[in-house]
């Protein structure tokens, strides 16, 4: 499933979150990436480790983590560390697999589900498309800035060359509750249901209690670390 999900309404939060951004520092992208994905990256990186970069970070992982599609959607049991990419200039990020598993220690975990949260309009940069190469069907992705767009971190992806302007993203990586990506979009669908089907019953009805004991009850059977 790859499903793109509006985060940031407002334009003055975009253009704040812009210029908090500007003031980063920047170093060669592919100190970030596997062995194999660093031959193909050619962007650049935010340095998040300063007293800024980290309240940028812990603003930009709320409006992630906090998100309720996001939260329907992944079943989020673990976040990695995010990264602010900048690519511009013929910059591009080749066709990839991301890391399996990422982080150290404590921190170690596995990766279920890839996002880009797009920061800049598309209006603003040439190319920069995510390309996302599933099973049987390639899909190109440019949305809007404030959205986020969330793909199996299984599948081949890559960024299009930006060959005007400058594209500025934010990208994280997710491991779900539910390691299954059909059985995770089974949950997805029946709690969109549930969302539904609340405008227009009480939630004490027999049917909408029925439907909270079986999405409660699959993710007891689906639910693992
Ligand atoms: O910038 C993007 O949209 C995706 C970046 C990416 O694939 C990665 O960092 O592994
Ligand atoms: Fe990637």
């Amino acid at each position: 499933m790859i499903l793109t999900v509006r985060a940031i309404e407002d334009t003055a939060a975009l253009d704040a979150l812009a210029t908090r951004i500007d003031r980063l520092e920047w170093r060669d992208g592919g100190a970030t990436a596997g062995a194999t994905a660093k031959a193909v990256k050619r962007n650049l990186q935010a340095v998040l480790s300063g007293r800024e970069g980290e309240a940028l970070h812990g603003d930009l992982m709320r409006i992630v983590a906090d998100n309720a599609v996001v939260k329907a959607a992944a079943q989020p049991h673990r976040f990695s560390r995010l990264l602010v990419s900048r690519t511009e200039g013929e910059g591009h990020y080749g066709a990839h697999v991301d890391n399996a598993l990422m982080g150290k220690g404590e921190d170690r975990m596995r990766t279920d589900i890839s996002f880009t949260l797009f920061l800049t309009p598309p209006a603003e940069y040439e190319g920069g498309e995510l390309v996302i190469h599933a099973a049987g069907m390639t899909q190109w992705v440019k949305p809007q800035a404030g959205e986020i767009v969330l793909y199996p971190s299984s599948s081949i992806h890559e960024v299009r060359p930006v060959t005007s302007g400058c594209r500025i993203a934010c990208v994280g990586w997710i491991e779900s509750w539910i390691a299954d990506q059909g059985q995770r979009e089974m949950l997805f669908d029946l709690e969109n249901l549930r969302v539904s089907l609340r405008t227009q019953m009480s939630r004490q009805s027999a049917e909408l209690l029925t439907l909270d004991k079986t999405i409660a009850n699959l993710m007891r059977m689906w639910g693992r670390r």
